[in-house]
């Protein structure tokens, strides 16, 4: 879906970015994490030329961007800026309307729009009259990316979305617009430089530091088979929280001796040792069921089994 090969920019002495090659398949959220500095802002900006590339090539749908008109290319791409990039003296209608503008909408189309995305986004319809600093930070956040969305392109770049938000309406936003089926359908690229962020975000992460990429792979393949030790030591203080969240209840349950036995409550097995520990605990549960979809089959685990689980397991512990 998008390809960048070798691909560079430099501000005068500065490699920004400095020959750099992936590739984000149709349907992927592909993560740029790394340090303040690394890049990963003037990358994303060459995808839909905000900035143009000193050398390389990218292609989106098997197209040179660079061969694009830039403005019909970004028309059909959806952008959420740092810090919303939303216009002060704009509405939260006219900002939706924005782009279904430039590409000749008519009004009932862009009211229609309008109304399924201020719903899919928990936005009230009363809030269409009002202005951004009239809303707070999560709501502006979630006029960002209706805005961004509402031409339904099938590429969204998203530039730190969560950036101007506390840790807690952070985390909480992040994990309703994973959910979200308007984000779900689309091939995203992601910037952040929150590493917990990038790992409950991400399919695969590109990690990268002084313009160049040290690793690009599952959240998985970057915790237990890091290329190097920068990427080892860039995970290193966050590596328990990190592998709690990576290792899902599928993973431990050929080798976790957990009783067979269907209970309720349930979870799915597809969810992280991380997850089912945080439903124990907020649900102030001894044990819980997991339901493997595969093979239509339960088990029952308490805590202590799981985390016991989790550190013996083979293939990780490290
Ligand atoms: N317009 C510009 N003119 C000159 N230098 C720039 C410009 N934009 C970026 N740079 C430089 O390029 C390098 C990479 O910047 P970039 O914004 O891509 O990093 P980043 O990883 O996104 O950082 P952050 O997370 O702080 O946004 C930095 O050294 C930055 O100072």
């Amino acid at each position: 879906m998008i390809v960048v090969e070798h691909l560079s920019k430099h501000f005068g002495k500065t490699a920004a970015v400095d020959d750099i090659s992936f590739e984000v398949k149709e349907g992927e959220t592909l993560v740029l994490l790394g340090t303040s500095g690394c890049g990963k802002t003037t990358t994303l900006k060459m995808i839909n030329r905000l900035t143009e590339p000193s050398g390389g090539r990218i292609s989106v749908n098997g197209k040179d961007v660079l061969a694009q008109n830039p403005d019909r290319l970004r028309r059909g791409i959806g952008y959420v800026l740092q810090n919303n990039g939303l216009f002060p003296h704009y509405s939260v209608a006219e900002t939706m309307a924005i782009v279904p503008k430039l590409l000749k909408w008519g009004q009932t189309k862009i009211n229609e729009r309008t109304k399924i995305l201020l719903e899919k986004l928990h936005l009230p319809e009363s809030y269409l009259s009002l202005y951004p600093n009239e809303l707070s930070g999560g709501q502006q956040q979630r006029v960002g990316l209706a805005r961004a969305l509402m031409a339904d392109p099938p590429v969204l770049l998203m530039d730190e979305a969560f950036g101007a938000l506390d840790p807690i309406t952070r985390a909480s936003i992040r994990r309703e617009f994973k959910n979200l089926d308007e984000l779900k359908r689309k091939t995203i690229v992601m910037v952040t430089h929150d590493v917990q962020e990038a790992f409950e975000m991400a399919d695969r992460i590109c990690l990268m530091d002084a313009g160049k990429i040290k690793q690009i792979g599952t959240p998985a393949e970057l915790l237990f088979n890091p290329a190097d030790a920068f990427v080892a030591s860039f995970l290193d203080d966050q590596r328990l929280q990190l592998e709690l969240k990576t290792v899902s209840l599928n993973d431990l349950w050929d080798d976790a001796s957990f009783t067979g036995e269907k209970s309720v409550p349930e979870i799915s097995a597809a969810s992280s040792i991380w997850e089912a520990v945080s439903f124990l605990q907020k649900n102030n549960l001894k044990q819980v069921c997991i339901h493997q979809p595969k093979t239509n089959s339960w088990k029952l685990v308490n805590a202590e089994e799981l985390m016991h689980a989790f550190f013996t397991h083979k293939k990780f512990g490290s």
